[in-house]
């Protein structure tokens, strides 16, 4: 058994996601035991400088450097807040993503994580993994999602066709095939299959913003979204954008679905006079609509099961008009559940997978996918920082 803490903080950049899990197995016989999790918050001029840095503003390397041993003292300060008394022995850290470029052949793709894995590593005295998306890019692939190999071996199922859809700043999609070791060798099951599908809560999360003169940074429970009506011409434009009808394997950021993205959202929107509730009904849609287009698309058979997880699986209107949408698109009911009501928790899952990938890399285990990242093979994930004692 190993006891491992996963930290990330994400694309929402609301805070660092630290979870302490007990790991035994490899892949088909993972175990995963929860232990305890914590999101700590940024200190707010850090998360300020994050968002800056996220949206393009420019930077010396002076003051990167500093940004970069920033986070990762707070990285490092989540995990030693979280550890308490347990000994922990290894520490997987994805860090803060700031850039993400996906590859555009023959280029090969770029991720910037910041938190640098030495720091981490000195400031706990704990072995510590960082950089994880840096040896599937080298291999041709996306970077991204690395997070489907996990949901194979925590969530797969013996009878479901699933999809694990994670509504963070991002959205993404695991699809994964009923997991039945009794299976004939003949009858060939479709392949598992992962992509990021456009815009989970960053734009929803931008208007709130907006609107609020930053008093507020999301719509809890969808609750305003609920009050208004989406605008469908408005929607059907914004959904011409390339990048939802482009096949997979595809990642994107805030690159794409940031500030500049927005700003244009909004005078797409100016002719329309929407109220506040429209606007913030009409981008709510967008991410569902984002979700079940790339579904329809790209999926090779409906999916008998949606897994929620991220934040915007607590957003009860957006979940409630994914479910919608999916049994209009697909003629039939489809349940829409959170991962929780499978036993994975669906705040802490990114933070518990950093945590498999690590243990993975740790034991000489491929963590990607190729499948879903388009790396050309699998690849060991991460570097290892030891501390000098
Ligand atoms: N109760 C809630 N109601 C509605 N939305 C919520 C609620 N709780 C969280 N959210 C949304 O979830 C977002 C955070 O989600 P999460 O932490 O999964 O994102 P992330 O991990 O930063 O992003 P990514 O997965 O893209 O890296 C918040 O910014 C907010 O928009
Ligand atoms: C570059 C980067 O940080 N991408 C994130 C982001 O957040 C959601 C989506 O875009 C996802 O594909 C990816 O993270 C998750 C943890 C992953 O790699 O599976």
């Amino acid at each position: 058994m190993t006891r491992v803490i996963g930290l990330i903080s994400g694309t929402s950049v609301d805070g660092i996601d630290a979870a302490m899990v007990n790991i035994t197995g490899t892949e088909g016989d993972l175990q995963v035991d929860w232990i305890a999790g914590t999101t700590y918050p940024y200190p707010e001029p850090l998360r300020q400088k994050i968002l800056a840095v996220c949206a393009g503003e420019p930077m010396s390397m002076a003051e990167l450097t500093e940004l970069d041993d920033a986070i990762a003292q707070t990285f490092a300060h989540a995990a030693l807040t979280l550890q308490g008394d347990n000994s922990v022995e290894l520490i997987g850290s994805h860090g803060q993503t700031v850039y993400h470029r996906p590859p555009q052949t023959p280029q090969l793709g770029y991720s910037l994580q910041l938190g640098r894995g030495a720091v981490i590593a000195q400031l706990t005295g704990i072995p510590t993994i960082t950089n994880f998306r840096a040896g599937d890019i080298a291999a041709g692939g996306q970077g991204a999602p690395l997070v489907p190999k996990v949901d194979l071996y925590l969530l797969g199922d013996r009878h479901h066709y699933q999809c694990v859809q994670n509504i963070g700043g991002i959205g993404n999609v695991a699809f994964i095939p009923p997991q039945d070791p009794s299976r004939s060798p003949g009858s060939e099951s479709p392949q598992m299959l992962g992509w990021d599908t456009g815009p989970g809560n960053s734009l929803i999360d931008l208007a709130v913003q907006y609107l609020t003169n930053g008093e507020a940074t999301y719509d809890q429970d969808g609750a305003w979204a609920a009050q208004g009506v989406p605008c469908q011409p408005l929607l059907d434009h914004w959904l011409h954008h390339p990048f939802f009808h482009e096949p997979p394997p595809k990642s994107t950021g805030r690159e794409l679905f940031g500030w500049d993205y927005f700003r244009d959202c909004l005078s797409d929107a100016e002719p329309y006079s929407l109220t506040p509730e429209d606007l913030l009904a009409t981008l709510t849609e967008l991410t569902v609509e984002a979700i079940a287009i790339n579904y329809r698309a790209f999926l090779p058979v409906p999916p008998s099961r949606v897994l929620l997880c991220g934040g915007g699986s607590r957003n009860g209107y957006l979940k409630q008009r994914l479910q919608q949408r999916l049994q209009e698109i697909y003629g039939q009911s489809v349940a829409v559940l959170t991962t929780d009501e499978v036993g994975v928790n669906a705040d802490f899952k990114e933070a518990i997978a950093f945590a498999v990938l690590a243990y993975w890399r740790q034991q000489g285990i491929p963590g990607n996918l190729p499948e879903c990242t388009g790396a050309k093979i699998p690849t060991l994930l991460g570097e290892l920082h030891v501390p000098i004692l």
